[in-house]
Protein backbone atom coordinates (compact mmCIF):
# COMPACT_ATOMS: atom_id res chain seq x y z
CA UNK A 1 0.00 0.00 0.00
CA UNK A 2 2.48 2.41 0.75
CA UNK A 3 5.55 3.51 -1.89
CA UNK A 4 8.98 2.55 -1.25
CA UNK A 5 10.92 5.03 -3.01
CA UNK A 6 12.60 6.88 -0.61
CA UNK A 7 15.92 7.51 -0.60
CA UNK A 8 18.44 8.88 1.42
CA UNK A 9 21.39 10.41 0.11
CA UNK A 10 23.67 12.31 1.87
CA UNK A 11 22.35 12.77 4.93
CA UNK A 12 23.70 14.09 7.96
CA UNK A 13 23.93 11.29 10.26
CA UNK A 14 23.70 13.61 13.31
CA UNK A 15 20.89 15.57 11.95
CA UNK A 16 18.30 13.65 9.79
CA UNK A 17 16.80 15.60 7.29
CA UNK A 18 13.41 16.88 7.99
CA UNK A 19 11.80 14.64 4.98
CA UNK A 20 12.97 11.28 6.18
CA UNK A 21 11.59 12.13 9.30
CA UNK A 22 8.09 13.52 7.88
CA UNK A 23 8.11 10.32 5.61
CA UNK A 24 8.26 7.86 8.65
CA UNK A 25 5.91 9.81 10.95
CA UNK A 26 3.43 10.05 7.58
CA UNK A 27 3.54 6.13 6.13
CA UNK A 28 3.95 5.42 10.00
CA UNK A 29 0.46 6.88 10.75
CA UNK A 30 -1.12 5.41 7.52
CA UNK A 31 0.23 2.46 7.18
CA UNK A 32 2.06 1.29 10.05
CA UNK A 33 5.14 0.27 8.01
CA UNK A 34 7.26 2.46 6.78
CA UNK A 35 10.19 1.68 3.69
CA UNK A 36 12.97 3.55 3.19
CA UNK A 37 15.66 2.19 0.31
CA UNK A 38 19.28 3.33 -0.08
CA UNK A 39 19.14 4.44 3.76
CA UNK A 40 22.98 4.66 4.30
CA UNK A 41 24.22 5.27 0.55
CA UNK A 42 26.48 2.08 -0.87
CA UNK A 43 29.38 3.23 0.86
CA UNK A 44 28.81 3.24 4.20
CA UNK A 45 26.04 0.09 3.61
CA UNK A 46 29.02 -1.76 2.51
CA UNK A 47 31.36 -1.06 5.78
CA UNK A 48 28.38 -2.19 7.72
CA UNK A 49 28.05 -5.57 5.73
CA UNK A 50 31.54 -6.43 6.19
CA UNK A 51 31.30 -5.62 9.95
CA UNK A 52 28.80 -7.54 10.27
CA UNK A 53 30.19 -10.66 8.05
CA UNK A 54 33.14 -10.83 10.00
CA UNK A 55 31.31 -11.49 12.79
CA UNK A 56 29.74 -14.39 11.33
CA UNK A 57 32.78 -15.25 10.35
CA UNK A 58 34.45 -14.89 13.76
CA UNK A 59 31.59 -17.09 14.82
CA UNK A 60 30.21 -15.33 17.71
CA UNK A 61 26.56 -16.12 16.45
CA UNK A 62 24.55 -18.50 18.55
CA UNK A 63 21.77 -20.39 17.02
CA UNK A 64 19.14 -18.27 17.30
CA UNK A 65 15.88 -20.70 17.33
CA UNK A 66 16.09 -23.98 18.22
CA UNK A 67 12.99 -26.29 17.25
CA UNK A 68 13.14 -29.76 17.94
CA UNK A 69 10.88 -31.11 15.09
CA UNK A 70 7.26 -32.02 17.12
CA UNK A 71 7.59 -35.39 17.86
CA UNK A 72 10.90 -36.68 16.71
CA UNK A 73 12.45 -39.29 18.28
CA UNK A 74 15.87 -38.31 18.99
CA UNK A 75 16.65 -34.66 19.87
CA UNK A 76 17.47 -33.58 16.31
CA UNK A 77 16.66 -29.61 16.19
CA UNK A 78 16.19 -27.26 13.33
CA UNK A 79 17.77 -24.65 13.51
CA UNK A 80 16.84 -21.18 11.74
CA UNK A 81 17.95 -17.72 12.14
CA UNK A 82 21.52 -17.44 14.04
CA UNK A 83 21.43 -14.06 16.12
CA UNK A 84 23.83 -12.00 18.37
CA UNK A 85 23.25 -8.91 20.21
CA UNK A 86 25.49 -5.96 20.63
CA UNK A 87 25.86 -2.45 21.83
CA UNK A 88 27.58 -1.09 18.73
CA UNK A 89 30.50 0.30 21.13
CA UNK A 90 31.92 -3.13 20.10
CA UNK A 91 35.36 -2.35 18.63
CA UNK A 92 34.23 -4.02 15.29
CA UNK A 93 31.16 -3.30 15.19
CA UNK A 94 32.00 0.85 14.53
CA UNK A 95 29.89 0.81 11.12
CA UNK A 96 27.05 -0.64 12.96
CA UNK A 97 27.02 1.67 15.89
CA UNK A 98 27.44 4.36 13.40
CA UNK A 99 23.67 2.77 11.70
CA UNK A 100 22.39 2.40 15.21
CA UNK A 101 22.77 5.74 15.95
CA UNK A 102 21.54 6.96 12.89
CA UNK A 103 18.17 5.43 13.27
CA UNK A 104 18.00 6.73 16.83
CA UNK A 105 18.37 10.45 15.81
CA UNK A 106 15.47 9.50 12.97
CA UNK A 107 13.14 7.98 15.58
CA UNK A 108 13.54 10.66 18.09
CA UNK A 109 13.12 13.40 16.20
CA UNK A 110 10.44 12.20 14.11
CA UNK A 111 9.16 11.35 17.95
CA UNK A 112 9.51 15.15 18.43
CA UNK A 113 7.95 16.29 14.96
CA UNK A 114 4.82 14.16 15.27
CA UNK A 115 1.97 16.15 16.53
CA UNK A 116 2.38 16.79 20.42
CA UNK A 117 5.52 15.20 20.51
CA UNK A 118 3.85 11.23 19.92
CA UNK A 119 4.04 9.35 17.00
CA UNK A 120 1.34 6.95 17.54
CA UNK A 121 0.83 8.26 20.70
CA UNK A 122 3.89 7.02 21.68
CA UNK A 123 6.89 8.70 23.71
CA UNK A 124 10.00 6.81 22.68
CA UNK A 125 12.79 6.82 25.38
CA UNK A 126 14.71 3.81 24.92
CA UNK A 127 15.78 0.90 22.74
CA UNK A 128 16.71 -2.90 23.27
CA UNK A 129 20.36 -3.50 22.13
CA UNK A 130 20.89 -4.46 18.05
CA UNK A 131 19.72 -7.84 17.25
CA UNK A 132 22.19 -9.32 14.13
CA UNK A 133 20.42 -12.29 12.67
CA UNK A 134 21.49 -14.27 9.87
CA UNK A 135 19.33 -16.47 7.85
CA UNK A 136 21.62 -19.71 6.95
CA UNK A 137 19.55 -20.40 3.33
CA UNK A 138 18.75 -23.60 3.42
CA UNK A 139 15.22 -23.29 3.65
CA UNK A 140 15.59 -21.01 7.01
CA UNK A 141 12.04 -19.25 7.90
CA UNK A 142 10.24 -17.39 10.86
CA UNK A 143 7.15 -18.22 10.89
CA UNK A 144 4.32 -15.82 11.55
CA UNK A 145 4.23 -14.23 14.60
CA UNK A 146 3.77 -10.56 16.45
CA UNK A 147 6.77 -8.95 17.97
CA UNK A 148 4.90 -7.59 21.36
CA UNK A 149 1.70 -9.22 21.30
CA UNK A 150 1.58 -8.54 25.20
CA UNK A 151 2.73 -5.34 25.82
CA UNK A 152 6.41 -5.39 26.56
CA UNK A 153 6.83 -1.88 26.22
CA UNK A 154 8.22 -2.55 22.30
CA UNK A 155 6.15 0.11 20.06
CA UNK A 156 8.47 0.59 17.03
CA UNK A 157 10.28 -2.41 14.72
CA UNK A 158 13.34 -1.19 12.91
CA UNK A 159 14.92 -3.63 10.74
CA UNK A 160 18.06 -3.08 7.90
CA UNK A 161 18.57 -5.19 5.86
CA UNK A 162 21.83 -6.07 4.52
CA UNK A 163 21.60 -8.58 1.60
CA UNK A 164 23.60 -7.79 -2.26
CA UNK A 165 21.97 -8.78 -4.98
CA UNK A 166 18.74 -10.30 -3.98
CA UNK A 167 16.23 -11.40 -5.97
CA UNK A 168 13.06 -12.78 -3.88
CA UNK A 169 12.48 -15.30 -7.16
CA UNK A 170 15.64 -17.08 -6.62
CA UNK A 171 16.55 -16.41 -2.93
CA UNK A 172 12.69 -16.50 -1.48
CA UNK A 173 13.64 -14.28 1.96
CA UNK A 174 10.86 -11.81 2.00
CA UNK A 175 9.19 -10.58 5.14
CA UNK A 176 5.58 -10.54 4.56
CA UNK A 177 3.26 -8.39 7.10
CA UNK A 178 -0.09 -8.84 7.57
CA UNK A 179 -1.09 -5.17 8.56
CA UNK A 180 -4.41 -5.77 10.60
CA UNK A 181 -7.71 -4.76 9.54
CA UNK A 182 -7.18 -4.92 5.76
CA UNK A 183 -6.24 -8.40 3.79
CA UNK A 184 -3.84 -6.51 1.69
CA UNK A 185 -0.44 -7.84 2.57
CA UNK A 186 3.08 -5.65 2.38
CA UNK A 187 5.58 -7.99 1.13
CA UNK A 188 9.02 -6.50 1.80
CA UNK A 189 12.23 -7.90 -0.23
CA UNK A 190 15.24 -8.10 2.30
CA UNK A 191 17.65 -5.66 0.13
CA UNK A 192 20.52 -3.89 0.58
CA UNK A 193 20.89 -0.81 2.05
CA UNK A 194 17.03 -0.99 2.87
CA UNK A 195 15.48 -0.03 6.53
CA UNK A 196 12.19 -0.78 7.27
CA UNK A 197 9.91 0.17 10.69
CA UNK A 198 6.78 -1.02 11.87
CA UNK A 199 4.27 -0.90 14.64
CA UNK A 200 5.51 -4.10 16.88
CA UNK A 201 2.42 -4.84 18.52
CA UNK A 202 -0.58 -6.96 17.25
CA UNK A 203 -1.41 -4.70 14.13
CA UNK A 204 1.62 -5.97 12.57
CA UNK A 205 2.10 -9.93 12.32
CA UNK A 206 4.46 -11.09 10.11
CA UNK A 207 6.52 -13.80 8.70
CA UNK A 208 10.22 -14.33 6.46
CA UNK A 209 9.10 -16.97 3.83
CA UNK A 210 12.05 -20.00 3.49
CA UNK A 211 15.36 -18.42 2.32
CA UNK A 212 18.09 -19.49 -0.11
CA UNK A 213 20.45 -17.47 0.15
CA UNK A 214 22.52 -16.70 3.60
CA UNK A 215 20.20 -13.35 4.45
CA UNK A 216 21.62 -10.89 7.00
CA UNK A 217 19.74 -8.48 8.67
CA UNK A 218 20.02 -5.93 11.80
CA UNK A 219 16.69 -5.10 14.11
CA UNK A 220 16.28 -2.87 16.89
CA UNK A 221 13.10 -2.39 18.72
CA UNK A 222 12.10 0.77 20.40
CA UNK A 223 10.51 1.36 23.82
CA UNK A 224 7.48 3.71 24.63
CA UNK A 225 8.36 4.99 28.12
CA UNK A 226 4.96 4.56 29.52
CA UNK A 227 4.10 0.91 28.11
CA UNK A 228 7.86 -0.12 29.21
CA UNK A 229 7.70 1.12 33.01
CA UNK A 230 4.29 -0.89 32.99
CA UNK A 231 5.33 -4.15 31.73
CA UNK A 232 8.80 -3.79 34.12
CA UNK A 233 6.13 -3.37 37.07
CA UNK A 234 4.58 -6.26 36.19
CA UNK A 235 7.52 -8.16 36.12
CA UNK A 236 9.29 -7.04 39.22
CA UNK A 237 6.11 -8.25 41.09
CA UNK A 238 6.16 -11.84 39.09
CA UNK A 239 3.12 -10.96 36.89
CA UNK A 240 3.26 -11.78 33.37
CA UNK A 241 2.88 -8.98 31.20
CA UNK A 242 -1.03 -8.04 30.52
CA UNK A 243 -2.26 -11.15 29.29
CA UNK A 244 -0.28 -15.01 28.31
C1 LIG B 1 14.31 -13.27 17.46
C2 LIG B 1 13.17 -12.62 16.70
C3 LIG B 1 13.32 -12.32 15.36
C4 LIG B 1 12.27 -11.72 14.68
N1 LIG B 1 12.49 -11.48 13.39
C5 LIG B 1 11.62 -11.31 12.39
O1 LIG B 1 10.43 -11.21 12.54
C6 LIG B 1 12.28 -11.30 11.02
C7 LIG B 1 12.11 -10.03 10.29
C8 LIG B 1 13.03 -10.07 9.06
O2 LIG B 1 14.18 -10.51 9.20
O3 LIG B 1 12.58 -9.69 7.99
N2 LIG B 1 11.09 -11.41 15.26
C9 LIG B 1 10.94 -11.72 16.58
C10 LIG B 1 9.67 -11.41 17.24
C11 LIG B 1 11.97 -12.32 17.31
BR1 LIG B 1 11.72 -12.75 19.12
FE1 LIG C 1 9.46 -10.37 14.13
Amino acid sequence: PFSNTMNSYFMDPSDPSYEICQRVIRDMTQYGVCVINNFLGKERGHLVLNEVLEMYRSGIFTAGQLVSSPGSTEAQTIRSDRITWIDGKEPQCHHIGQLISQVDSIILKANKMSNNGKMGNYIINGRTKAMVACYPGSGSHYVKHVDNPNKDGRCITAIYYLNLDWDVKRCGGLLRVFPEGTNQVADIAPIFDRMLFFWSDRRNPHEVQPAYSTRYAITLWYFDSQEREEALRNFKRGQPSSSK
